[in-house]
């Protein structure tokens, strides 16, 4: 397995220049909302659209709710991992503090939606930041957010203990 300092130096490799219209790494291999061995997990893959990021979406059986529909809390994991993805755009790693979410109509199974989300705002540690959730084929917006991410430092990534299928894989 490898270990959190060797996990923690591959993250600090991808806050680098990532082009226009390019992908997006992955946070880490495990991660659940995009990590490509998760076989819990959404798998999301991002792209830098200017100076925000894009990402297309649908979700599965695994995250019901309603019959049909996606639950709020899976729903609500994607949009704060997406967040995380605008932290490449910026100079260094930043963590939710505050996640709003309004769910505007049912996300449904099966269904495709595009997220799109951007930084309104930084104020020194500070990053606020908003998502919108839509539905590909209508364009009818189903989830509009806001969040506060707080940029921390490496030792924020030290608190937790590394398990099970942490790490395996580059998640790049
Ligand atoms: C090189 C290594 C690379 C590693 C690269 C890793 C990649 C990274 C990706 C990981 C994958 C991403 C996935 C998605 C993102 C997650 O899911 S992150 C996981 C969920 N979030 C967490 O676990 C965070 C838990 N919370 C904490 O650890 C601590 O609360 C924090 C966030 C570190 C902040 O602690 P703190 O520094 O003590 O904060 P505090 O002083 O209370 O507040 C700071 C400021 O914010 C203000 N503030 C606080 N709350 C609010 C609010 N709701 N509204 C307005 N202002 C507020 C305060 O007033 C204060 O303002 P100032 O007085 O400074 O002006």
């Amino acid at each position: 397995m490898t270990s959190l300092e060797d996990l923690i130096s591959t993250w600090a490799a991808k806050f680098r220049t990532h082009p226009d219209g390019s992908r997006l790494p992955a946070h880490h291999a495990a991660c659940l909302g995009c990590g490509e061995n998760n076989p819990h997990g959404h798998h999301l893959r991002v792209h830098r659209e200017g100076d925000g990021v894009v990402a297309r979406h649908t979700f599965d059986e695994r995250h019901v709710g309603a019959p049909g529909i996606a639950h709020g809390g899976a729903v609500a994991a994607v949009v704060d991992d997406f967040y995380g993805f605008l932290l490449y755009l910026t100079d260094g790693p930043a963590v939710t503090r505050n996640l709003v979410l309004d769910y505007l109509a049912p996300v449904l199974l099966g269904v495709e939606y595009e997220l799109r989300a951007n930084i309104t705002r930084t104020e020194g540690r500070k990053l606020f930041v908003e998502a919108t959730m839509s539905e590909v084929a209508t364009s009818r917006r189903v989830v509009c957010s806001t969040a506060l991410f707080l940029k921390v430092d490496v030792g924020h990534f030290l608190q937790g203990e590394p398990t099970g299928s942490f790490g395996q894989g580059s998640g790049q």
